[in-house]
């Protein structure tokens, strides 16, 4: 048997692998990326792509819906939901050719469509191919967990792999788990006008803080989502009748969004002395696995997002090609749920950072109705929370109109490690909503100058001396 040798092996072609073979062989090194299914996995054909497309076509359908206190007659969406879900298909086929293959082949890097299993602690098979490297990076990503509920495996469910085949839409769309994929395609639905319940085990948005989560959740109410929280899901009969509760629920489909299970099948990790948890691959700091040699990214090794999937890629350049320290920091990760209103995090909760800090914690709140951008747009339900230990940053949730952008500017402050001086010292365009970040920072400053009886007394002492 042939055996390829090489640098760098990458297992997955999704966000995480894709990312690191294109760096790696962009610097210099020989790369192998191998691959069983799509190029682009679940991001670009199952996941971010085509939600976020479905959310931009019922975000339209909606605003038709808004328009009479802006003195603008509301209409009626007619949706053509075979139209929307061909909106989502055109989307991904925009998209695809950033990851294809011919692309990452024109980088120099040796592409193989196979399952790729460990036969030895340095050695992997791809279809029949031995390949040999210096360093692996396994990114094979997650996929749907579907809960052992008696009965599902009998009726047609959705997942986030199947629902963008639908040509119909949902008359009633019940959606098991209140997750980001269940409440972004809850919300999407109703506003393309299915009707639409949740059924959640726990907390809808359990990982979020609770007060900016139930800024999100009095909206989906309010739009008419029904979100049935610390309910069981009993059985589950065709129909498709779903036991939930006392509650016997009668929908048209129904979608599986009860969080994700790591692909760490077939890929004999074992083989290889690669320890892996129920959570995925077990990583250190650095993202090396338990065999030194290789490296575990993306959603395997417990990333959950996309730009995390980046992130974790750019580390393993630095590691893999140079022998440089590299390691992760996950307090400087930010996330956004795309519902409408969005929510974002970066940091810590103030719950986290009270655990943390104890009573070193001070938490600023600023409404959105502070700001002048938001009140024209009659976009003001929203909050900002600032959790500030010694004059830094280390948390901020957002929950409101755009807060996936706003939370960028935060982000930057905690990777950077700016004091809030630099924020608020920082000139914004008038009128923006990202205003709302200056003026955030500016909170922490308010009580110490405006309120301060030392800065009153200094400045009438200065003033007295002026000329
Ligand atoms: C509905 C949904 C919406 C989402 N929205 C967002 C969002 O808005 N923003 C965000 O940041 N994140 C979002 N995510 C999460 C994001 O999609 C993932 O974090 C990201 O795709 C993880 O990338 P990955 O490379 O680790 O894994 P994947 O994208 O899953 O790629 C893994 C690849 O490995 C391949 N593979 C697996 N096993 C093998 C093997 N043995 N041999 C060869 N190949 C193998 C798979 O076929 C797959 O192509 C969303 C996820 C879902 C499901
Ligand atoms: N905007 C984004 O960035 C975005 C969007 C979608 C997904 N994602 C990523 O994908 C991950 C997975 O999303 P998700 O929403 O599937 O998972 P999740 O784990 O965040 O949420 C699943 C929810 O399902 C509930 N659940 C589980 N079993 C249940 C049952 N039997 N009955 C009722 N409820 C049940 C859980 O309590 C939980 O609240 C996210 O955590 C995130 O990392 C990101």
């Amino acid at each position: 048997m042939q055996t390829l040798k090489t640098d760098l092996c990458v297992i997955g072609a999704g966000s995480a692998g894709l990312s690191v073979a294109a760096g790696a062989a962009q610097m210099g090194a020989s790369v192998v990326l191998v691959e069983k299914g799509e190029m682009g996995g679940d991001c670009l054909n199952h996941g971010c792509v085509p939600s976020k497309a479905l959310i931009a076509a019922a975000h339209r359908a909606h605003e038709m819906t808004q328009g009479a206190p802006f003195g603008i007659a509301p209409e009626v969406p007619r949706v053509d939901y075979a139209a929307v879900m061909d909106h989502v298909a055109e989307t991904i086929a925009r998209i695809a050719p950033m990851d294809s293959q011919q692309r990452f082949e024109g980088f120099g890097i040796n592409v193989i469509r196979a399952h790729a299993r460990f036969v030895s602690p340095r050695e992997i098979d791809a279809g029949g191919t031995r390949i040999a490297a210096r360093r692996f990076v396994v990114a094979t990503g997650s996929s749907p967990m579907v809960p052992p509920i008696p009965g599902l495996a009998d009726v047609p469910y959705l997942t986030n792999e199947s629902l963008w085949s639908l040509r119909q839409r949902p008359e009633h769309l019940l959606v098991i788990g209140g997750g980001p994929i269940g409440l972004e395609m809850a919300q999407a639905h109703r506003r393309l006008g299915s009707a639409v319940t949740v059924i959640e085990a726990g907390r809808a948005l359990g990982r979020e803080d609770p007060e900016m989560a139930a800024i999100v959740l009095e909206r989906l109410h309010a739009e008419g989502v029904r979100i049935l929280e610390n309910t069981t899901v009993g059985a589950v009969r065709p129909g498709i009748q779903v036991q939930a509760g006392d509650e016997t629920l009668h929908g048209s489909h129904l979608l599986v969004a009860a969080g994700r299970k790591p692909n760490t099948d077939g890929l004999g990790l074992d083989v290889a002395g690669v320890e892996t948890s129920p959570y995925g691959v077990q990583v250190d700091g650095g993202l090396r696995t338990t065999n030194r040699r290789i490296y575990a990214i993306g959603d395997i090794a417990g990333g959950g997002f996309t730009h995390v999937a980046g992130y974790h890629a750019g580390l393993v350049v630095r590691s893999a090609l140079f022998a440089l320290p590299a390691k992760a920091r996950p307090q400087i990760l930010p996330r956004a749920t795309y519902t409408a209103p969005e929510l974002a995090q970066v940091g810590l909760t103030e719950a986290e950072a009270l655990a943390k800090h104890g009573d070193r914690l001070e938490v600023y709140r600023l409404p959105h109705d502070h700001n002048d951008r938001a009140v024209a747009q009659r976009a003001t339900q929203g909050l900002l929370k600032l959790m500030v230990v010694r004059g830094r940053p280390v948390g901020v949730s957002i929950a409101g109109a755009q807060a996936g952008e706003l939370i960028g500017t935060w982000a930057l402050a905690l990777s950077a490690g700016l004091k809030l001086g630099a924020l608020a010292g920082a000139v914004m365009p008038y009128p923006t909503v990202g205003e709302l970040n200056k003026r955030l920072a500016g909170t922490y400053f308010t009580p110490r100058l405006f309120e301060n009886e030392t800065v009153k007394k200094v400045t009438g002492l200065v003033q007295r001396w002026l000329p």
